[in-house]
């Protein structure tokens, strides 16, 4: 199969932050958060594998930035790493300045998803070349956190997990 690189799958959703969708400090509401970033990066998944995706795991989100009512928010999502039926999807959120238009980065995350046939059996995926310097690190540690949300989701020993031990030893 012939790899592809992360901008291939590059996703871009920019969208406003209206009243139905924050909490009571008129932030936006978390839980929209993750369903904006969940779709954005189930297309980056679709335009890598161009197969059906699912969500895996939501490996790691960090709310560093409250985004308030009325925020311009732009979300980009891209293909990190893909292994055999998986891919593990990065994710930037960006909100806007609106007098300067100046972007100021409010959160990321990190998704895994997996291709699947029409019965939701996993299918193999294209590699990934990743192309600038950003890239090859987010490519080079994306195994430690395959390796860690494995086992965290009891699917791997951690006596198996190779990528995590070698940070501690
Ligand atoms: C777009 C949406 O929101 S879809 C809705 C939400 N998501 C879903 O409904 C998905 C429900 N879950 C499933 O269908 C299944 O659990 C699947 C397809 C995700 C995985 O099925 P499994 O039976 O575990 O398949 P299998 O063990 O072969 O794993 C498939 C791949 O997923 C990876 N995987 C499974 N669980 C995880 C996890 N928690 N974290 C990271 N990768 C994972 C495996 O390592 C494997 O990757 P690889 O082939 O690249 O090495």
């Amino acid at each position: 199969m012939q790899a592809k690189t992360p901008s291939e799958s590059l996703t871009i959703l920019t969208d406003l932050v209206l009243p139905s969708e924050t909490n009571p400090l008129n932030n936006l509401f978390g839980g929209e958060l993750l369903a904006r970033m969940d779709r954005a990066a189930s297309i980056a998944a679709r335009r890598h594998s161009r197969r059906i995706v699912v969500t895996a795991s939501v490996n790691h989100v960090a709310f560093n930035r409250s985004i308030a009512l009325g925020s311009v928010v732009t979300i980009e999502a891209k293909v990190s790493r893909s292994f055999n039926t998986s891919m593990e999807i990065f994710i930037d959120v960006w909100i806007e300045d609106r007098e300067s238009g100046v972007r100021a980065k409010a959160n990321e995350a990190i998704y895994s998803f997996v291709a699947v046939d029409e019965q939701g059996r996993p299918v193999s995926v294209p590699p990934v070349t990743p192309e600038t310097d950003l890239e090859k690190e987010r490519f080079d540690a994306a195994l430690r956190r395959k390796q860690l949300s494995l086992v965290l989701a009891g699917k791997m020993k951690p006596s198996e997990a190779t990528e995590l031990k070698a940070l501690f030893l």
